[in-house]
């Protein structure tokens, strides 16, 4: 086997493994949610078959595609969200993982059409903003793409609530994106629960830079490998 298939077998095995931690932070239900890695150094990534339950999902299930959605690799279909996330490795250079969910907390603030607050210290690590909302669009095509770019680029957020569907999330690798979809989640029921109880402020800019900057530069053991920061 070359080095390129021993390095996509890798990344199968990592995308088929990290739809279990979408079900294990509560992020899907049935088969709604997706991962996807780009293979480093190539014009590919793999992502996960369309509908098939995630206790069948196996790295063998995983699907390798270019970065125009076309499959070059599996036995089955791709998922819907392919071209969505194609489009968003076409376009973001820097990007090598993508998480689709409908976690319930932040996909309510999707259907509202509202960017979630920048209100706790736990956002302004994270995101370093407001989670913003990114247009409606049909699934399907690369229109989701589009609004995930649109969105996202230049914008501090690893997150953003898609208009009527749900959360898609963006890192330097699967996992960092996968890290993003469970802090999105997180901190959508966290400021879902305070405005039950009153108005809620926004933290000070200046603060929310600190807050981003010293958890990007100094929180955890500044070895990405272990630690839980950056996106
Ligand atoms: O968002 C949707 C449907 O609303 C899809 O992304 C979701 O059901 C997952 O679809 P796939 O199983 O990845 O094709």
């Amino acid at each position: 086997m070359s080095t390129a298939e021993t390095a996509i077998d890798a990344l199968k095995a990592q995308v088929c493994a990290l739809h279990a931690e979408l079900i294990r932070w509560g992020l899907v239900a049935w088969t709604s949610g997706n991962v996807s890695a780009r293979v480093p150094g190539r014009e590919l990534m793999v992502i996960k078959p369309s509908g098939v339950p995630y206790e069948d999902l196996t790295p063998d299930t995983m699907i390798v595609t270019d970065l125009e959605g076309e499959v070059v690799d599996g036995h089955h279909q791709p998922s819907s969200d392919t071209a969505a996330h194609a489009y968003v490795y076409r376009n973001m250079p820097e990007v090598g993982g993508v998480v689709h969910t409908h976690s319930p907390y932040a996909t309510a603030w999707s259907a509202a059409g509202e960017p979630i607050p920048c209100a706790i210290t736990a956002m302004g690590d994270e995101f370093g903003d407001d989670i913003p909302v990114g247009p409606f669009a049909l699934i399907g095509d690369h229109s989701i793409g589009e609004g995930i770019v649109a969105t996202l680029k230049g914008h501090r957020s690893p997150a953003v609530l898609m208009r009527g569907h749900g959360v898609f999330t963006i890192g330097k690798d699967a996992k960092a994106a996968v890290k993003a979809a469970v802090m999105c989640e997180d901190v959508a029921r966290t400021v879902h629960l305070a405005r039950q109880l009153g108005p809620v402020p926004r933290l000070g800019q200046d603060d929310i830079d600190k807050l981003h900057d010293r958890y990007r530069n100094v929180y955890g053991q500044q070895d990405t490998t272990t630690t839980g920061a950056g996106a």
